[in-house]
């Protein structure tokens, strides 16, 4: 089965997650560990009221709105809270599903600066996933007041993705954000993180699994980071076999369906 014009980004958008992209409109993703404030800074650039408070798990589902930047209309879409992209949950299936298949023109991660090291865990996961990443570093004044100073230079420079400082309640640095955002977009800035290594061993096996890859869905190729697939496979992660066979071939397979080991579903060999 080959990829069709509903196979395409903007109408996974459409279909799956239902975000209707009319002309073309960048979709910009905010994602982040629960609590972080991925809905104040939401409502913050949007006007709207997304349900914010202060215990995690508030926002279940993507919810949608629209900002404006110079001129430019954005969609931006307030993701469930997670810790990682690892499928443990629906959370972190609806949030992994989004940044990898709807494909995000930017994806902004909104961490807690009071509590950066185990957010960084989430921003490495995006950062293996999409090139077009933004670090929100929210909860400034939070930092701030347990003494805690980030070397937002270092930081910048050992990841290589922009990191915007914003105290979300107070809308400060909200501006900065939407500035980067934009030249993100419209290619004014080229964004290349930090690439992950891992040891020998896993990247020999990666080597050995893109090409494979490539080969038996070439065609969805561009669409899904193939590193990063070969990575889950590795892990042995089936969900994500399911994800593919869902989203580029509209078959809904159960978990039971996906055999272990060589896989050969009605969409593609693996
Ligand atoms: N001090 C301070 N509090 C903030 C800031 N940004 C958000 N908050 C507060 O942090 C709490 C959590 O904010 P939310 O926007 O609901 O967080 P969330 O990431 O959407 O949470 P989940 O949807 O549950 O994952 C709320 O009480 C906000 O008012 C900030 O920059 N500084
Ligand atoms: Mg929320």
């Amino acid at each position: 089965m080959g990829l069709t014009a509903e196979s395409s980004g903007f109408n996974v958008l459409n279909k799956s997650f239902n975000i209707e992209s009319k002309n073309n409109k960048p979709v910009i993703a905010l994602a982040g560990n629960p609590n972080t404030g991925k809905s104040t800074v939401f409502n913050g650039l949007t006007g709207l009221k997304q349900h914010t408070g202060n215990w995690p798990g508030k926002t279940v589902t993507q919810a949608q709105g629209l900002f404006i930047h110079n001129n430019q209309e954005f969609i931006l879409v307030d993701l469930p809270g997670t810790y990682s992209l690892l499928s443990n949950s629906t959370e972190e299936m609806i949030a992994r599903d989004f940044i990898c298949f709807a494909q995000p023109n930017t994806t902004i991660v909104v961490t807690d600066a009071s509590n950066l090291e185990r957010n960084l865990n989430l921003v490495l996961q995006v950062m293996e996933l999409t090139d077009k990443v933004i670090l929100c570093l929210n909860l400034m004044d939070e930092a701030k007041r347990k003494n805690i100073n980030i070397n937002i230079e270092k930081l910048q420079k050992e990841l290589r993705i922009p990191i915007i400082p914003t105290i979300a309640r107070d809308n400060k640095g909200l501006h900065k954000l939407k500035e980067t955002t934009y030249k993100i977009c419209n290619n004014l800035i080229k964004v290349k993180p930090t690439k992950i290594e891992y040891s020998e061993k896993v990247e020999s096996a990666v080597a050995k699994i893109v090409p494979i890859l490539k080969a038996n869905i070439g065609q969805i190729s561009n669409k899904v980071n193939l590193r990063w697939l070969a990575l889950r496979l590795i892990e042995g992660d089936k969900t994500i076999l399911q994800a593919i066979e869902k989203y580029f071939f509209n078959n809904d397979l159960s978990i039971d369906q996906i055999p272990e080991g060589e896989v050969q579903t009605n969409g593609v060999n693996y």
